[in-house]
């Protein structure tokens, strides 16, 4: 059975979204959210990463990171697969409580339910990459492994 998430509010598969509360050490910063590492990314070595770092929110970050005013770095589509690898690698290795709601999901598999989203999530009519829900499959793993 596959298990579908989508908010961070959601109990107890909230913690799969990018938005949920978990914190984590990256680069020799902190950043509250995996969203903020994400969207920070896309414009690494310019004064607006650290800018989408310093927002309080996850939604203002995904809306600073989103917005096309600045160029985003060149190769962001060649490396955005490995920077959320890095970043929900990283969130899931720092919480041991949502490490363990990770790995009780088995091998089931896991969807972003983004009716908007067709590269991270599945998309309105289910048939987006879902990327993100493949990345967090492929850590759930590596983090069996030990
Ligand atoms: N909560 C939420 N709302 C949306 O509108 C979304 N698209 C997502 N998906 C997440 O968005 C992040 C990537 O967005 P961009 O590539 O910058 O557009 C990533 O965290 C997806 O999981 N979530």
């Amino acid at each position: 059975m596959a298990i579908y998430f989508y908010s961070s509010r959601e109990k107890p598969y909230g913690c799969f979204s990018n938005f949920s509360a978990h914190g984590l050490t990256l680069d020799g910063v902190w950043w509250p959210t995996s969203e903020h590492y994400f969207q920070a990314q896309k414009f690494v070595g310019t004064p607006h990463a650290d800018q989408i770092r310093q927002v309080k929110l996850p939604k203002d970050a995904a809306r600073l990171g989103r917005q096309r005013t600045r160029p985003l770095r060149p190769d962001w589509e060649a490396v955005k697969d490995d920077v959320m690898r890095q970043a929900v690698l990283c969130k899931f290795e720092t919480h041991a409580d949502i490490q363990d709601i990770l790995l009780s999901t088995g091998n089931q598999d896991l969807v972003e339910n983004a009716p908007g989203d067709y590269y991270w999530g599945c998309g309105q009519n289910g048939t987006g990459k879902n990327m993100l829900g493949k990345i967090l499959m492929e850590v759930r793993e590596r983090l069996r492994a030990g």
